[in-house]
């Protein structure tokens, strides 16, 4: 069997596509999505997600707000900045880029972002909302990963899903979103026992552990849904946490890297950014943006 490949880019530029319209539909209304992005210190991979971050916010109809700082700002700096944002209307939005520097409080400084402008979904009130069932803003990448799900299976109701990885960012939020569609969940980790066994049984297996090639292909279930979160920079490329090439002949459908999970990232922050901007002003939730 040779696996569908989701293809994330494709699914993400068209995402982009019915953003850009929903934008210029709020337009006459005098309303402009306004983003901002912070980003502290040089790290590479980060300028270059932060640099499409602000094309692709401008491509869409959205303002980009760009703030970098050197790696030696110190918290009070940052916590001046963000409360800045916070008190700008122009901002509907807000991201730090992560991750922060060694010497910064990650936690306190997302924790500082108004809930409502925490368009990464990161702050503990939203983490709890999305925990509880309550409106959220939901991290990106999962959401991305739930609307490649969802456009693939349908519904996800009563399948086994295996998440491999308990981040904030990715691990915890996949899993509550696929509880949330009412999937039977297991949150894998590094002291998982037989993570192969378990993996076998999944339907539908989220690898988000930043290992390159850490799954393999005698680890999936025939015909499973395998969503591919890694981006491990080896001397051979970019490559993802699952070994794609094994996997994508037992698997019905698997997400290549690159081109599947990272992009919907982005897209995903402008569908955040526009709910943001529509809840503000006290409009409805656009639509199919939210889980
Ligand atoms: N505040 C945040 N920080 C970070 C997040 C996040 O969601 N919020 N996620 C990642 C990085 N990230 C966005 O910030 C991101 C990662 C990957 C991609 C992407 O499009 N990847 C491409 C490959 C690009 C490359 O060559 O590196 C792909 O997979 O096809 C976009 C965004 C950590 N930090």
């Amino acid at each position: 069997m040779t696996a569908q490949t989701l293809d994330g880019k494709a699914f993400a530029a068209h995402l982009r596509a019915r953003i850009a319209a929903q934008v210029a539909d709020l337009a006459p209304r005098g309303i402009v999505p306004g983003l901002a992005v912070v980003l502290v210190g040089e790290d590479p991979a980060s300028q270059v997600y932060v640099r499409s971050k602000g094309r692709m916010t401008r491509e869409v109809g959205m303002t980009s707000f760009e703030h970098r700082l050197p790696a030696t700002t110190d918290q009070q700096t940052l916590l001046a900045l963000i409360a800045r944002l916070n008190a700008d209307p122009a901002v509907n939005g807000i991201l730090v880029q992560l991750p922060l520097p060694k010497g910064l409080d990650e936690a306190a400084v997302i924790n500082a972002i108004l809930p409502e402008k925490d368009v990464d979904g990161f702050h503990i009130l939203n983490v709890g909302r999305l925990a509880t069932g309550q409106k959220a803003m939901v991290p990106c990448t999962p959401l991305g990963c739930l609307m490649l799900l969802r456009d693939h299976l349908g519904s996800l109701a009563g399948r086994n899903a295996v998440v491999i990885g308990r981040s904030n960012i990715v691990g915890k939020p996949m899993a509550q979103l696929l509880l949330r569609d009412s999937a039977t969940v297991t949150v894998a980790h590094s002291r998982t026992q037989d993570l192969a066994a378990l993996c076998r049984q999944a339907d539908i297996l989220v690898a988000a552990v930043g290992r390159a090639h850490f799954v393999q292909g005698d680890w999936i279930k025939p015909g499973a849904t395998v969503i591919d979160v890694g981006i491990n920079r080896t001397e051979a490329g970019l490559v993802g946490d699952v070994d794609f090439a094994a996997a994508s002949q037992i698997a019905g459908a698997i997400t290549p890297v690159p081109g599947g999970v990272g992009p919907m990232t982005i897209a995903c922050l402008l569908a955040n950014t526009l709910t943001a901007t529509a809840r503000s002003n006290g409009l409805p939730d656009p639509e199919g943006l939210t889980p």
